[in-house]
């Protein structure tokens, strides 16, 4: 069996008929964490809601490839079931359906209580999904939902944006948890996450940075490396070396 668990070959991508994606190639190894950087605007946020099948993103030319089958012309039910998972920059708030209910049907209402206090989101079982909740509660609630579903591999969307400083620990540590090993039934979870401050950088163990800039990825290497890089030279590649290679 491969250890690559998503592969993504020249992929070409458009949004309501206007190119996003102009030819992106990536894999992600088993158990790996990768970090995507990159400025507004780039296509991050495109990359995984295409990865996830979400509209109105549609695939143009190229691949996508998870537990080696291919999977862009699955739907976004197929790919949830086949154990793809995003926590969402801004997601839709869902009037009518209560935490506790959505939760109920993912089938995880045992994990809720606990998980909740985790990430002190107590409380929130009887309200609607997002409906008031303030920025820092909904991406709260977003790695809750990753939390009690579980996906092997976990996208995320800039998860500690608009968090306050006190609870992007709480954020950190669940995504580490998240990824982390539990326990031998529990293996090491896959994950892509976009990030614009660095701030989950010091929770999660980070294997591979991956830069995009006008819609392709233009160089892989150390996060940290990457990161410092870009904190004091904007959105380009430090030299070439060990640590950091440009895509060819
Ligand atoms: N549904 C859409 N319709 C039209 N244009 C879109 C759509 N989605 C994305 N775009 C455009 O594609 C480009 C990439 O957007 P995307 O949200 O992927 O960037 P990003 O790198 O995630 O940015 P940010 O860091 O600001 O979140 C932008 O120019 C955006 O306006």
């Amino acid at each position: 069996m491969t250890d690559i668990l998503l592969e993504i070959r020249n992929l070409h991508v458009s949004a309501d008929g206007l190119p996003v994606l102009h030819g992106v190639d990536f894999t992600i190894p088993i158990g790996e964490t990768h970090v995507l950087f990159g400025p507004n605007g780039s296509g991050k946020s495109s990359l995984l809601a295409t990865i996830m099948g979400l509209v109105p993103y549609r695939v143009t030319s190229g691949e996508i490839w998870f537990k080696g089958r291919r999977i862009d012309a699955l739907s976004v039910d197929q790919r949830a079931q086949m154990g793809l998972g995003m926590s969402f920059q801004r997601p839709p708030a869902l009037e009518g359906v209560t935490v506790e209910a959505f939760t109920a049907a993912i089938g995880s209402t045992a994990l809720l209580e606990t998980e909740a206090l985790a990430l002190d989101f107590s409380g929130f079982a009887e309200r609607d999904v997002n409906v008031g909740f303030s920025g820092g509660e909904i991406k709260r609630w977003e790695i809750l939902k990753l939390f009690l579903k579980r996906p092997d591999l976990c996208l995320f969307d800039e998860p500690e944006s608009g968090v306050d400083l006190e609870h992007i620990a709480a954020v950190g540590k669940a995504i580490d948890r998240l990824l982390g090993a539990d326990t031998p039934a529990d293996p090491q979870r896959t994950a892509l996450v976009i990030t614009h401050t660095g701030f989950i950088l010091d929770y999660i163990h980070a294997d591979v940075g991956h830069l995009m800039v006008d819609g392709r990825i233009v160089g892989a290497g150390d996060p940290r490396t990457l990161f410092s890089h870009i904190k004091a030279h904007g959105y380009s590649l430090p030299p070439a070396g060990a640590d950091i290679q440009q895509a060819i």
